[in-house]
C-alpha cells in the first residue's frame, strides 16, 4: 500500500541559512511519529513544509499521492488537525468556542450547531478532562489547560492525520501521559514533535532524530535513541535502558565534567 504522506528530498532555506536538508521520509496511515532533536533542529518548520504552511521549500510533499500544494485550505483543514505551539490571541471566546472552531471544516457558511455537533465539543472536552470548563472564558485557563483545549478542538475535526507541535508544553505529568495515551489509541495518523525523549520512547512507535536540519536516524525508539547517537546530537553523555515497567527504551543524561561552552558554539565539549 502507498504511503499516506511522502516528502521527497525536501529543503527550505531562508536567504543563505539551510533551514531543512534532503529530508525524505514515508509516513503510512495510522503510523505514530515522533519527531525528536535539539532546539533549532528544524522540527516545526518540517510541520510547516509538511502542512502547506510554509510554500517556499524544494523537493515535494505528497498526500494521497497528489502534491500537497494542489489541495485547496478547506480540503487540507478536513484532512489535517493541528495543535501548534503557539496560539493567535483569542480575547473572550469561551472553551466551548475554541473547540466548536473544529467543526468548521465540516460545515458551510449559514450551517448552525445541531445535537451532533455539541455532542462532539462535549465528549472531546471529557476526553482531554475538561467538561466542567465548557462555559470558562478560554483566557482564564492555565497553560496546560488551553493546550488540552486546543487538543479537543483537534479531535472534534476528525481530520485523518493529527499533527502535534510540542503537545505535552505546559503539561504536568499526569495530562502528559493522559494525552499522549489518548493521541496513540485514536487510531489515526499522528505526526507529532516531542521534546521528551522518554514520553516520545513510550508512545510512538517511530522516531525521526533531526539535527541542523537534517535527518539523523529514523525508525524504532530502541534504534534512534542509540547513546552515542544522542551523545553526538545532544553534546550530553547518554546512556539507554529498558524501562522494567513499561518495557520501553528510557534515556539518562550526564552534562560531562568540566563542559562549560554553548552547544551551538559547534565546539566539542572537553
Ligand atoms: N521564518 C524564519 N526565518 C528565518 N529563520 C527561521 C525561520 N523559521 C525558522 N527559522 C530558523 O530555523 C531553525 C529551525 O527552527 P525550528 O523552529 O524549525 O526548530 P525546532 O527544531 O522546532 O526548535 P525548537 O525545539 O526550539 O522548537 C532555527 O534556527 C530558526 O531560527
Amino acid at each position: 500500500m502507498p504511503a499516506l504522506i511522502n516528502l521527497d528530498k525536501l529543503g527550505w532555506a531562508v536567504g543563505d541559512k539551510h533551514i531543512l536538508k534532503d529530508i525524505s521520509l514515508a509516513v503510512d496511515k495510522g503510523e505514530v511519529l515522533g519527531i525528536i532533536g535539539p532546539n533549532g533542529a528544524g522540527k516545526t518548520s518540517l510541520l510547516n513544509c509538511l502542512l502547506n504552511q510554509q510554500k517556499d521549500f524544494t523537493g515535494s510533499v505528497n498526500f494521497k499521492g497528489k502534491n500537497i500544494s494542489t489541495y485547496a485550505p478547506r480540503e487540507l483543514a478536513k484532512s489535517f488537525a493541528l495543535v501548534a505551539q503557539k496560539t493567535a490571541p483569542v480575547f473572550n471566546l469561551s472553551v466551548s468556542d475554541i473547540v466548536r472552531m473544529g467543526l468548521l471544516p465540516h460545515k458551510t457558511l449559514f450551517s448552525l450547531d445541531n445535537d451532533f455537533d455539541k455532542h462532539q465539543i462535549e465528549l472531546a472536552l471529557e476526553k482531554v478532562g475538561l467538561a466542567n470548563k465548557i462555559h470558562d472564558a478560554f483566557n482564564t485557563l492555565s497553560g496546560g489547560e488551553q493546550q488540552r483545549v486546543l487538543i479537543a478542538r483537534a479531535l472534534v475535526q476528525r481530520a485523518e492525520v493529527l499533527v502535534l507541535d510540542e503537545p505535552t508544553n505546559h503539561l504536568d505529568v499526569y495530562y502528559q501521559h493522559q494525552i499522549l495515551d489518548l493521541v496513540k489509541n485514536l487510531n489515526i495518523t499522528v505526526v507529532m514533535t516531542v521534546h521528551d525523549l522518554n514520553l516520545a520512547a513510550q508512545y510512538c512507535r517511530r522516531l525521526l532524530l533531526l539535527d541542523q536540519g537534517q535527518v539523523i536516524a529514523d525508525g524504532p525508539p530502541e534504534k534512534v535513541l542509540g547513546s552515542s547517537l544522542l551523545t553526538q546530537v545532544f553534546r550530553l553523555n547518554c546512556q539507554q535502558e529498558l524501562d522494567p515497567v513499561t518495557g520501553k527504551t528510557r534515556v539518562y543524561f550526564h552534562l560531562p565534567k568540566h563542559s562549560t561552552k554553548a552547544r551551538n558554539t559547534g565546539e566539542a565539549n572537553q
